[in-house]
């Protein structure tokens, strides 16, 4: 078992090109009448975990969207393993898990699964490396003894382990995961973010999770705090602490509301 008290373990190494997971540009999206992310530019590290944290409505799901490519309205640039988000090569490179169960509760965990194999690996030919894939997903996430349970018969975390099984089929480079961990307890929280620590340390694999639990920053080997669609930090947790002379990310990214917050009213009083 990991232990966080001093902080995640150390981050695999960057790929020798150098090419950031994710690159983003002046990123703009609107919704209806609402521009909902305002001019974004950040870039992601490979083979590390990113946490995209903020309050609800800040539109972190919206972004999350944006880098699988199925959010409409999308301008700036945006670049997904060295790619422009959405191209069809990165089709089986990018899981995303979304908030909502991805799962088919009458079918059995392994029933999904290979029902979603087949949609990434089609055909005959590729039948054995297909059940492959399923076999070892299923294991990655500690649910072979649950194989053959019907996916409505498992409990929330369970189910959950089997939408991350599904995004881990095809071994994709860069996982998405739009906040995992909502309505799960202490407990199972740990055990998922073990799982992604484990998940980037054995495959070199990049994890951006979006989070409103505070305490889930300090699991992440970098943060991205949003607020309001803007990007209001884009660092490590320790930095983020130590810049702001605060003792935890909560305090910190409080410290970053207020300063942001004064620093409209400035700009507002200067017109
Ligand atoms: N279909 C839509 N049409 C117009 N506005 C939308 C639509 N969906 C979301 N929004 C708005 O976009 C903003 C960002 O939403 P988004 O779901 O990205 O936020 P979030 O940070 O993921 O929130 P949460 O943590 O509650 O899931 C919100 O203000 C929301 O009201």
């Amino acid at each position: 078992m990991m232990n966080y008290a001093s902080g995640p373990p150390r981050p695999a190494a960057e790929p020798p090109d150098g090419t950031p997971a994710i690159r983003a540009g002046n990123l703009t999206v609107v919704r209806g009448p609402r521009t909902v992310l305002r001019g974004l530019d950040f870039t992601v590290p490979r083979g590390q975990i990113t946490g995209l944290l903020g309050p609800s409505g800040c539109g972190k799901s919206t972004l999350m969207r944006a880098i699988v490519g199925t959010q409409a309205k999308v301008t700036g640039t945006l670049d997904v393993l060295g790619h422009p988000a959405g191209h069809p090569t990165l089709r089986t490179r990018v899981g995303y898990v979304t908030q909502a169960p991805s799962v088919y509760d009458d079918l059995t965990v392994r029933q999904n699964l290979d029902y979603f194999a087949a949609v990434l690996d089609p055909g005959r030919t590729a039948a054995e490396r297909r059940h492959d894939h399923v076999t070892r997903a299923i294991a990655d996430v500690d649910l072979t003894t649950h194989a053959d349970s019907l996916a409505g018969n498992l409990s929330g975390g369970q189910r959950s382990r089997a939408s991350l099984a599904v995004a881990l089929l095809g071994t994709p480079e860069l996982l998405v995961l739009d906040e995992p961990t909502v309505g799960l307890d202490p407990v199972l929280r740990r055990d998922l973010w073990h799982l992604f620590h484990d998940i980037a340390a054995s495959r070199g694999a990049t994890l951006l999770v979006s989070s409103h639990v505070m305490d889930e920053a300090e699991r992440c080997h970098r943060l991205l705090l949003m607020r309001e669609g803007e990007i209001l930090a884009d660092d490590t947790p320790e930095a983020l602490r130590t810049r702001t002379g605060s003792d935890t990310v909560e305090t910190a990214f409080l410290h970053l509301v207020d300063e942001a917050t004064a620093a409209g009213r400035r700009k507002e009083t200067s017109r």
